[in-house]
């Protein structure tokens, strides 16, 4: 893949529905074979790059962490064009060091969530893609760098621990999750990530904390009026970090390698393929399938 523009697709979790810094916006609908994304797209422009937002429960927070239709969501994002995704979180501490407020660039994940589609590829269309660094290098500096400029307390580099939800950990989990090295817990960057990397979209979490999940004694075990309350804090300063990410961005977007990680995924043989679900897969492994046909 050549280099080219950069169209920026933002996921806004817990207490991020909108973002108004985006100009000329629009709000579009787009169809998936995966089927509901969680809203409409929001389609702007922010120091003339172009973004593309999508509220991860939907706007009024509708739906659940293992209700949401991941897949379509990654989808929908692709087909709009995006070439990278940001995704900003609200998770939960497991470290003194990482307190309320703290935005954490996010650079592992333990998947210990068991109720979702994690894949876009299955029966008549396998595909294996490395999952061994999950996270974009360049992106993570970039939102770094960004999150910094908008005045964030950051912390650069942690593992977090996707859990499945919604009911927040009890305190025997939480401590085991500490002693697995895990630094944060949330319940929606896996599969996010893992359907990022397969749909070739290089990936970056800021993580937001705003609690110590129930493992620390002095503290009162995490509540979601307490994360809502932290996160209006928050808030304005993921929404700065968006608008730094934009003004920071250079004009052309250099090709990365993820951009074709699916070039050495594939093991199905073309005559063992399944035609509906290679149908399916049009935004997400279009690119493949041309380079292959051609
Ligand atoms: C609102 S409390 C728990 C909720 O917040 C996080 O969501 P998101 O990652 O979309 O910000 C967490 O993962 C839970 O879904
Ligand atoms: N403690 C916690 N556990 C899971 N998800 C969260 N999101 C925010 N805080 C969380």
């Amino acid at each position: 893949m050549s280099d080219g523009e950069w169209v920026i697709g933002v996921v806004g979790g817990s207490g991020l529905y909108a973002i108004d810094a985006l100009e000329n916006a629009q709000s579009i609908r787009v169809e998936s074979p995966w089927g509901e994304a969680s809203d409409e797209l929001v389609i702007g422009e922010i120091a003339g790059k172009r973004f593309v937002f999508l509220p991860r429960h939907g706007k009024g927070h509708r739906i659940s962490p293992s209700d949401l239709n991941f897949r379509a969501n990654v989808d929908v994002l692709k087909r709009a064009g995006c070439t990278d995704l940001i995704s900003l979180s609200a998770v939960g501490s497991l470290r003194e060091d990482l307190p309320p407020g703290k935005f954490v660039i996010v650079d592992q994940f333990v998947d210990r969530t068991f109720a979702r589609e994690k894949s876009f590829f299955g029966a008549g269309l396998v595909a294996h893609v490395s999952m061994a660094d999950p996270v974009c290098g360049r992106l993570s500096d970039m939102t770094e760098a960004a999150a910094k400029a908008a005045g964030a307390d950051v912390h650069r580099g942690a593992t977090y621990l996707a859990m499945e939800g919604p009911q927040f950990s009890s305190r025997a989990e939480s401590e085991l999750y500490r002693q697995w090295g895990c630094d944060v817990i949330g319940m929606t960057a896996m599969p996010e990530a893992k359907l990022a990397r397969e749909a070739e979209l290089p990936y970056a979490l800021v993580a937001m904390v705003t609690d110590y999940d129930c493992w620390r004694d002095d503290t009162a075990d995490v509540e979601v009026h307490d994360i809502l309350e932290t996160l209006q804090v928050n808030a304005g300063m993921a929404a700065q970090t968006v608008v730094e990410f934009a003004k920071a961005l250079p004009d052309e977007r250099p090709a990365s390698p993820l951009d074709t990680v699916l070039d050495h995924a594939i093991i199905t043989a073309p005559d063992a393929t399944d035609p509906a679900l290679k149908a399916k897969l049009d935004a997400v492994a279009g690119r493949v399938f041309a380079a292959r046909a051609g």
